[in-house]
């Protein structure tokens, strides 16, 4: 991106009283994809300092749906998120200080039972420069958010190491079982969307396969707002379909 550019959505940001110009990006993944729906709950890993909340709730809350019991964000970073004081009294926005990558799907269920409509990710490592290295981290946290989101680690592309999950946390009590085929794992609702962030290169191409045996539609998004510099792009994946034991994809109806 050009120096004008970047200082066209630094001022942008601004003017619209974002907390950072990361705002745009997700406002761009939102025009093209609506991945964010109103009265829905979202899952935001990496919130810091919270500009995508403050997209996600301009979602959430338009057409009126702010009162669905079901409008949620839960925010999630390693740090402190302090929302200035107009968000943070906003009763459909949670936070949670934690590490992703030490998350279970059952903790972040007992913040929306139901599960989430959509589950976002823009978490990214503290970058080193060497990009191979960079590129490694970046893919370990998407394969993080992936596993919370479909919580079918074992089945993630090689390369992408992902903290095993805890076998004992069953999840049939947060998702109703049903006789008719299979169910789904993770917090991502069927017919739900994914958006997550990778810095581009080896394993990438890997992780998008692996999202379309359980995405309707995997997409790559690279929003005019990133950095011209920088590696970062994101997968996007519409509409959650459930797999069976051998990897097919089974219609799913909305709930
Ligand atoms: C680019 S910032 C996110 C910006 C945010 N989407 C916004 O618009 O305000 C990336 C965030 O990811 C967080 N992060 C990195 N690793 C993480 C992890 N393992 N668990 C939770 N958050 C993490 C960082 O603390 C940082 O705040």
């Amino acid at each position: 991106m050009s120096r004008n550019l970047k200082d066209f959505f630094f001022k942008q940001a601004k003017r619209h009283g974002f907390l950072a110009r990361s705002a745009f990006k997700l406002t761009e993944i939102q025009e093209r994809f609506r991945v964010i729906r109103a009265g829905g709950s979202v899952l935001d890993l990496g919130c810091c300092p919270g500009a995508w909340i403050q997209v996600a709730l301009q979602a959430i809350t338009a057409q009126r749906a702010s009162t669905k019991p079901s409008s949620l964000i839960l925010g999630v970073d390693l740090k402190t998120c302090r929302l200035p004081q107009a968000l943070e009294g906003r009763q459909q926005i949670q936070l949670l200080e934690a590490d992703a990558r030490h998350l279970q799907a059952v903790q972040l269920l007992q913040h929306c039972r139901q599960g989430f409509h959509t589950v976002l990710s823009d978490m990214c490592p503290d970058t080193s420069g060497i990009a191979a290295a960079d590129v490694a981290r970046s893919l370990e946290l998407a394969g993080h958010a992936v596993r919370l989101a479909l919580s079918n680690s074992s089945e993630l592309p090689d390369g992408i190491r992902v903290t095993p999950p805890d076998q004992s946390a069953s999840l049939s009590d947060a998702h109703e079982t049903s006789p008719e085929g299979p169910q789904p794992g993770g917090v991502l609702l069927p017919e739900g969307h994914l958006v997550v962030k990778v810095l581009s290169g080896s394993g990438c191409n890997e992780l998008h396969d692996y999202l379309r045996h359980h995405f309707r539609k995997v997409v790559w998004a690279q929003p005019k707002a990133s950095r011209s510099e920088s590696r970062e792009m994101y997968l996007v994946g519409l509409c959650r379909q459930l797999t069976n034991s051998a990897g097919a994809r089974t219609r799913v109806v909305p709930k």
